[in-house]
């Protein structure tokens, strides 16, 4: 019976340094990326007993489709320098959860392909990162509208790349032949001029993770009014925010009629030193006030994280790196294992905390450590 961690260290022993350090690793001192996993710790299970759990239900319902379980798919820019089938198993494997996966723009399999290759039985959302230059992400947006995804997830918390050291040591460059799928040209994003420049060195992809090539063609400069307005003009589909960690911001994101957001520090890769995405998830449902949906992701390595974040209001609950280590490991059938164990280990605390469905998994299921229990409970 592997777990999450068998995959890792499988994983690591079947990737190169550079590859491993690009999915393993965070920025700077990669605190809040230890931090997002220690957190958990922080919420300890509160059984009810004797209830006469027979059967388990994990049916949800994500943007009104349902789903047979919370268990999603965070994206992951790069999937095929883990497995040449990349991100077409990975979407493969999550067919019979009739759930969702986020594609990365980054991914390394046109989205088209995705769905048409993938499953027909998910709900596929689309990551964006808007670019200084708005016809590539309008162009983006209508070809995810054009394959079937069913919502816009706007990453917003990358206007720039973190410090992700390992990475700026290894000279971190997507190896070939893989190659960013979603961009005909891998150096659309930049200038004639600038392009140029590129092919005049021979056909190369630029080291996608610098600031100064493609992160410098995000566009820092966006706002509330500047950016949601303009989504909304080019798009019908769904806005969903990932990478919101306060009250304020879910508050804004009602305001500004978003349908979701993500609670997520970006797996501790972005701004080093926030606080565990964990922690950050009570505040941001409070914020949320019932009229938007709320996700998770960060650090959720067990079916126990999963019953917390749920415990503690996510709808969902995204999976990041355990889903890069069973692709790593062992292709669709690694990612299967990973989603089949997170999965059966829900449904085993679900059966012994006392919970038949979701809607049973309350605040109330998780005593705080350190934190006095309330007269309710
Ligand atoms: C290798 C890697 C690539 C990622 N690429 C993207 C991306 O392209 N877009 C995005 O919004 N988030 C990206 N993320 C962040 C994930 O969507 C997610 O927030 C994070 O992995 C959750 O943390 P965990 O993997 O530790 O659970 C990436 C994360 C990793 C590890
Ligand atoms: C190309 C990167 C910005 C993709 C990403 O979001 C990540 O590596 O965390």
């Amino acid at each position: 019976m592997p777990v999450v961690g068998d995959y890792e260290r499988l994983a690591q022993s079947h990737l190169s340094r550079a590859a491993w350090d690009y999915y393993a690793t965070g920025s700077n001192d990669m605190e809040s990326l230890r931090d997002n996993l220690r957190a958990f710790r922080k919420y300890l299970l509160r059984p009810r007993i004797l209830k006469g759990i027979s059967r388990i239900s994990t049916e949800t319902h994500l943007l009104g489709y349902r789903a047979q379980s919370p268990l999603c798919i965070s994206p992951s820019a790069m999937q095929r320098m883990a497995h040449p089938d990349g991100e077409l198993a990975t979407s493969r494997a999550m067919a019979q959860f009739h759930s969702c996966m986020v594609l990365s723009t980054y991914s390394t399999t046109a989205l088209e392909e995705v769905i048409d290759q993938g499953n027909p039985h998910s709900s596929y959302w689309f990551q964006l990162y808007l670019y200084q230059n708005r016809p590539v992400s309008a162009e983006l947006i209508r070809r995810a509208e054009v394959a079937g995804y069913r919502a816009l997830v706007l990453t917003v918390d990358t206007p720039m790349v973190g410090r992700r050291l390992a990475d700026a040591r290894n000279h971190f460059k997507l190896p070939p032949p893989w190659r960013l799928a979603n961009f005909p040209d891998d150096f659309q994003i930049l200038t004639a001029s600038e392009r140029a420049a590129r092919e005049a060195n021979g056909p190369q992809l630029a080291d996608h993770l610098s600031n100064e090539s493609l992160g410098n063609r995000s566009d820092t400069s966006l706002t509330w009014q500047s950016c949601l307005p303009w989504l909304r003009s080019v798009t019908r589909l769904p806005i969903i925010l990932k990478g919101v960690l306060t009250r304020a911001d879910a508050a804004l994101a009602v305001q500004h009629g978003c349908a979701g957001v993500i609670v997520s520090n970006h797996g501790g890769r972005q701004l080093d030193g926030v606080q565990a995405s964990i922690d950050a998830l009570a505040e941001v449902v409070k914020g949320a006030q019932g009229q938007l949906e709320v996700y998770f992701d960060g650090g959720v390595r067990c079916g126990a994280d999963v019953f917390r974040a749920l415990a503690l209001g996510a709808r969902a609950v995204f999976i990041g790196r355990p889903v890069l280590w069973g692709l790593a490991a062992n292709g669709q059938k690694g990612v299967e294992a990973i989603l089949h164990e997170l999965q059966s280990e829900l449904e085993d605390a679900m059966r012994l905390t006392g919970c038949a469905t979701l809607t049973d998994i309350q605040a109330q299921c998780l005593y705080r450590t350190g934190y006095p229990i309330p007269s309710q409970l």
